[in-house]
């Protein structure tokens, strides 16, 4: 070895991220991100959506760290803690004779690193940096590292730090097999095809929102599992032979049949996930085709508490709380809200998971109404529309 923090070597990757056309969606190990069926998706090109990171190593470093879009980040959690450990295991002898600089398989236990990573898109905002990230987090350590598993071991040691982050591994359509073994060593994904045997295909992303999500993947998976009835049907019944059958239409390039599936499976999964009990039914919400929600509360005290979050959550654009809130305004004092700096007064719902995070803008007004009788006489001329002298609608 080289004397003592006289040298830093590194090397640097970039993975894409990937987009699942049969999702993976529930785990029936948590620690060992193990999922309970087979997933495919499609890789995207790097050049728009990748993450690119740079590990080195030196024995002057006195811990591992890491550097995510410019900030630091604790590697404490276990999903890091797994990816250094397991490949650190699989590290092997490393020599550069020009920079002397030699390194022991067992000396690679006692080096420390240090990470930096970049993502081209937004991170954790339902774009899958997760995946991109520990895919090359992964690949990046394994090659400073002079690890010389293939790739399926190296996918699922990315699956590690997260599910979807095995797939990442290859380019072209991937598959995760789900694997049956308790210990995980065969739940890794596996390439069904490469970026070439398709590639008339097009891509395009809409992206809504690039704010961090509330709820994250991990989480809400982990409730589908819990609270969903359709989940455990999903995993046993539909997704193995809708795996075969997206197999089937990639190996043909038959894209009715892949749109089919892909739309099928996206439905299914949300509304998987939709079934979840989030809310403990304090509120119930509907929605029609549109993007309008409409949330029922079952009495006035809650309707007020909710009114309080939402307005804290969606505060107006502009100052004039009165045309912000139409129909009936008398909530507003229920809910001691007489003035715009009562709404900014107002404190973080106890339940979100990033407190400070408002979406000014995102709604345009709330309408409060009530259950009303059926159709009733107008007496009052007055409010008549029609001018009962021209026939015309009044102001015409
Ligand atoms: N480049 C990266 N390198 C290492 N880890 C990363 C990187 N980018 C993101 N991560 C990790 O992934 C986490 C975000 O994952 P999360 O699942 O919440 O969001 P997402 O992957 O963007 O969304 P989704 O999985 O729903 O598509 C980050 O908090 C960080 O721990
Ligand atoms: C909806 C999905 O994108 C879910 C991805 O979940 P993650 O891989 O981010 O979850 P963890 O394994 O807990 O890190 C579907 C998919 O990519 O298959």
């Amino acid at each position: 070895m080289a004397p003592e923090g006289q040298w830093i070597l590194m090397a640097t990757g970039r993975s894409p991220t990937n987009i699942a056309v049969i999702k993976y969606w529930g785990k029936r190990d948590e620690a060992l991100i193990l999922p309970v069926n087979d997933s495919i998706s499609v890789t995207l090109d790097p050049d728009h959506l990748s993450a690119t990171t740079t590990v080195a190593v030196s024995p002057s470093f006195p811990s591992d760290r890491m550097w995510l879009n410019g900030k630091e980040i604790s590697l404490s959690g276990g999903r890091f803690q797994s990816c250094l450990r397991e490949i650190r295991k699989r590290a092997c002898d490393f020599e550069d004779e020009k920079k002397e600089i030699r390194i022991k398989k067992e000396d690679w236990e006692n080096l420390h690193v240090h990470i930096a990573s970049y993502n081209n898109f937004p991170t954790a905002a339902g774009l899958a940096s997760s995946a991109a990230g520990f895919a090359c987090l992964v690949f990046t350590l394994g090659k400073l590292m002079n690890v010389k598993e293939d790739y399926g071991q190296l996918s699922s040691i990315a699956r590690q730090g997260s599910g979807s982050a095995c797939r990442s591994i290859y380019g072209g359509f991937v598959k995760w097999c789900m694997g049956k073994k308790d210990d995980g060593s065969d739940s890794m994904a596996v390439q069904l095809a490469d970026e070439a045997h398709w590639n008339d295909l097009v891509i395009i992303i809409a992206v809504v929102s690039s704010k961090q999500k509330e709820t994250s993947s991990t989480s809400g998976m982990q409730n589908s599992v819990e609270t969903s009835p359709l989940l455990q049907y999903r995993a046993q019944t539909v997704v193995p032979s809708r795996v075969m059958k997206m197999e089937e239409a990639i190996k043909n390039r038959d894209f009715a049949s892949f749109a089919k599936l892909t739309c099928a499976d996206s439905n299914q999964f949300h509304a998987t996930s939709n079934s979840v009990e989030y809310f403990y039914w304090q509120v119930a919400y509907t929605f029609d085709a549109g993007p309008n929600a409409v949330l029922i509360s079952p009495n006035r005290k809650t309707a007020t508490l909710l009114l309080k979050k939402l307005l804290y959550c969606f505060p107006p654009q502009d100052k004039d709380l009165s045309s912000y809130l139409v129909g009936d305004k008398s909530i507003l004092s229920d809910a001691g809200l007489h003035s715009i700096e009562d709404v900014e007064a107002l404190p973080a719902p106890p339940e979100m998971k990033i407190p400070d995070q408002k979406f000014t803008g995102d709604v345009s007004y709330f309408i409060c109404s009530r259950l009303g009788a059926g159709p009733k006489v107008v007496s009052d001329e007055s409010q008549a529309l029609i001018d009962s002298v021209t026939g015309l609608p009044k102001g015409v």
